[in-house]
């Protein structure tokens, strides 16, 4: 039994490269798919944000002299990308899933209309909201606090390279440990790295819990569906 009825999933963009070194790795995509699907299969309502990293990140391109907005919009373009990769895979293996772009792409997917979110969610299809907020300076942790809380999700979930908030990052400090839950105000004073501040910000404000657990555990998202222990749970 499902502990979530509607959930918004925040799937790594970086994750998505696998052992390659840019872009998205076939088997890879297929496996986050595939652990999809098994979770729609208990009949929980999924919307997905899914970020750039393996593509392009804003930051990446100020830090080389271009102008910072220009270089977002070309991160927000790669989360495009990922999300056509992503709904092709899902048609693949037998889902049924919509994009729709914070940015107008209409030739290439439809824009991001809330009722129809809505809509397409209550009939089972899987809505992949692409092209982040649409704004610049923002990041897809953002969008997903963002679209969590408008779409009614009960818990963002965020699917990433480690498995749960730490004391400090575990990629560079091998001493941290791992919390099992965090409050919103402590992993905020203590500017915990693992989502970005505004994002934090927004689901607290919200009152809308995030779950931070690994991508690379194979059975983690159904567990954590299920409500079962698995990550780091980020509360009011
Ligand atoms: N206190 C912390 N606890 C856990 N991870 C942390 C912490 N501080 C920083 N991190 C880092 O945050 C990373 C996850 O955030 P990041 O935005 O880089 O990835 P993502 O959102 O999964 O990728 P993408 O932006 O491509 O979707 C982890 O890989 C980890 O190295
Ligand atoms: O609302 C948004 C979301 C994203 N961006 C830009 O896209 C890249 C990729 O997103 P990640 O969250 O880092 O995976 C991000 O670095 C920003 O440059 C944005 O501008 N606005």
């Amino acid at each position: 039994m499902p502990a979530h009825k509607r959930i918004l999933l925040k799937l790594s963009g970086e994750a998505l490269m696998g052992d390659d070194a840019y872009g998205i790795n076939r088997a890879t995509i297929v496996r986050m798919v595939q652990e999809v699907r098994e979770i729609t299969q208990l009949g929980v309502e999924v919307a997905v944000v899914i970020g750039g990293g393996n593509i392009f990140r804003g930051v990446a391109g100020g830090s080389v002299g271009m102008d910072r907005a220009t270089a977002d919009y070309m991160g927000m373009l790669a989360t495009v990308m990922n999300s056509l990769a992503l709904a092709d895979t899902m048609r693949q293996e037998g889902m049924t899933a919509r994009v729709m772009s914070a940015i107008a792409i209409e030739q290439v997917v439809e824009p991001y209309v809330r009722p129809k979110a809505l809509q397409y969610l209550e009939e089972g299809k899987v809505v992949i909201f692409a092209a982040g907020t649409g704004n610049p300076f923002f990041t897809t942790d953002t969008a997903a606090a963002l679209r969590g809380a408008e779409i009614g999700a009960e818990i963002v979930l965020k699917a990433t390279k480690v498995d749960g908030v730490y004391t400090a990052d575990p990629k560079k400090d091998p001493s941290a440990t791992r919390y099992t839950r965090i409050s919103f105000d402590e992993a905020i004073t203590k500017n915990l790295q693992v989502l970005d501040a505004t994002a934090f910000a927004l689901c607290r404000d919200q009152k809308l819990p995030i779950k931070v657990f690994s991508i690379f555990k194979p059975g983690a998202l159904k567990r954590v569906v299920l409500g079962e222990d698995e990550g780091t749970l980020v509360h009011v």
